[in-house]
């Protein structure tokens, strides 16, 4: 079954996004203090969902707007006969405006504010109102240090809008980060809520509108887009006279000695998710064992360029990389049909290839590098790349003018022209060998059948990630060819092959 999250908005924003509809819907006429008032009672709906007998609360607050959230949180939890322990982490009395509002408004209710040190004791259900979107730069002392002990607590944890310490441009913990089982967020989904570090940190994702204008939201520009069920590009119905000539010839290139199976999966993948008529060019010690496998396959042996040469022509797309290796035979086969204009995918060797520098990407590619490749072909270091993922798919992007692919947890899509998808599915058990070759078959099985480079990149890794989820029920030791069969019956669910 498609599982939808289509609960969640498309529109991925950055921080400065929303602090731009958070003072537009003010200007609108609704006060920022109403908006905190909604944004608490929005947590407070969500704490009793999830934790509905807890009777407990610590609520952790900082300084800005956050802690606002917060010290409403508190109000409401006391007036409801709570148990709240009101923890004010650095100088309560240094607050401002509508937080300093929400300050009163606790203390009004009954609350005592108790200076936090590092021997408080947490109780309950812990509200984490330190920090939001106002987050600039590696968290600082005290804020760091009750992170941590908040973390090693062992006790629930609710993240108001954003677990503290996670950058809400990027999802990069800026030195620590809250480890939130349940985060409520507002106004604006920020992607910093899905890439880099977020998924171990966010917990349980609920989001609130607080009401806001719907032609205010619609109105404010966004950073990416949520691939959901609503977002993403469908494959046409097969007319009833279809014949295999229709939905493209595709040629998997790859296979070195010791990795025959790279390729063969891609192009098992590429049948079953469609492709016309699908081509393996390998090493020719490959060939009686792929056959044997999947006759449906065209394999061939090929030892020169020119042999592929005479397979690539016929081609309507390629898939290039899986089981490459980087020797003499894969540098040779790659630079003979790099120039082909037809559409492309490049990936694993291919993609350490193409970071040497003598071997250039022809146009219409799509490149799926993980995040060692990204930092290859960047010339920067793995960390700088998770450290800001959107930044390192868009220069990619940019660089390469293709369509980019950047793997791990969630999955990023960009395309040279500045859009962004963000894939906020998948599951740690798909962690293993030979999933990326899946991947790059269906991602050209999809080319093949007729759609753009974007949006067959778009379908093909939120696919890949819902068979992932719908397998890990079996836990640990997925082997990737597990995953061909799912993917074949989720893309017929989300684009029947017949109206
Ligand atoms: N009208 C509004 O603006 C609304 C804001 N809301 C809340 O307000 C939050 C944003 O509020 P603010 O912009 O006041 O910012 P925050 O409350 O997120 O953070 C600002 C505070 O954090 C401190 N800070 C920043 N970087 C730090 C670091 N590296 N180490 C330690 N301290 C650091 C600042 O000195 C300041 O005291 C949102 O995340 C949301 O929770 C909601 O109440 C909805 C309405
Ligand atoms: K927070």
């Amino acid at each position: 079954m498609l599982a939808s999250r289509d609960d969640l908005p498309i529109s991925l924003h950055s921080a400065a996004q929303v602090r731009d509809l958070d003072a537009r819907l003010i200007a609108a006429g609704t006060p920022g203090f109403e908006l905190m008032r909604r944004a608490a009672h929005a947590t407070w709906r969500a704490l009793r969902r999830r934790w509905p007998e807890a009777g407990c609360v610590s609520v952790l607050v900082g300084k800005g707007n956050n802690a606002g959230d917060g010290y409403l949180v508190a109000a409401l939890a006391l007036r409801a006969g709570w148990r709240v322990k009101l923890l004010a982490v650095g100088a309560a009395d240094a607050l401002v405006g509508d937080a300093a509002l929400a300050k009163d408004e606790a203390v009004a209710a009954g609350n005592q504010i108790q200076p936090w040190t590092e021997c408080t004791v947490l109780e309950g259900v812990v509200v984490d109102a330190l920090l939001g979107t106002g987050l600039s730069g590696a968290v600082r002392e005290p804020y760091a240090q009750a992170i941590r002990l908040l973390n090693a607590s062992g006790l629930p944890v609710l993240a108001v809008d954003i677990p503290s310490g996670l950058c809400a441009d990027t999802g990069r913990m800026l030195g620590v980060a809250v480890r939130a089982d349940l985060t409520v967020s507002f106004i604006g989904l920020k992607l910093g809520l899905f890439t880099a570090d977020a998924p171990n940190q966010v917990g349980e994702l609920v989001f609130d509108d607080l009401q806001a204008d719907p032609a205010l939201v619609a109105a404010t520009p966004r950073v990416a887009e949520r691939m959901a069920v609503g977002s993403l590009q469908r494959l046409a119905p097969r007319p009833r006279t279809a014949h295999k000539g229709q939905f493209g010839h595709l040629l998997v290139v790859g296979g070195d000695r010791g990795l025959g199976g790279a390729a063969l999966l891609s192009a098992e993948s590429a049948l079953r998710s469609g492709a016309g008529l699908v081509s393996l060019a390998t090493r020719p010690e490959h060939v009686a064992a792929a056959l044997a496998r999947r006759p449906e396959v065209m394999c061939a042996g090929v030892s020169s360029a020119n042999q592929l040469l005479g397979l690539a022509e016929k081609a309507d797309v390629l898939v290039l990389g899986p089981g490459l290796g980087q020797g003499a035979w894969g540098r040779s086969l790659l630079s003979a049909v790099a120039g082909l204009a037809v559409p492309q995918v490049w990936d694993a060797d291919a993609l350490n290839l193409l970071a040497g520098g003598e071997i250039r990407l022809g146009g219409r590619c799509v490149i799926t590098p993980h995040p060692g490749e990204a930092a290859r072909l960047l010339g920067i270091s793995t960390a700088e790349v998770q450290a800001d993922r959107p930044r390192a798919v868009l220069a990619l992007a940019r660089r390469f003018d293709a369509v980019v692919l950047l793997k791990g947890a969630g999955s990023l899509v960009a395309a040279s022209d500045g859009r962004i998808a963000l894939c906020d599915r998948g599951h740690p058990v798909m962690a293993g060998a030979g999933l990326g070759d899946v991947l790059a078959g269906l991602i050209g099985a999809l080319l093949a059948q007729g759609m753009d480079g974007y949006a067959a990149t778009c379908l093909a890794v939120w696919l890949h990630a819902h068979a992932g989820e719908s397998l890990a029920r079996q836990g640990r030791g997925l082997a990737a060819s597990d995953l061909i069969p799912t993917i074949r019956q989720l893309l017929e669910e989300f684009a029947p092959c017949l109206k």
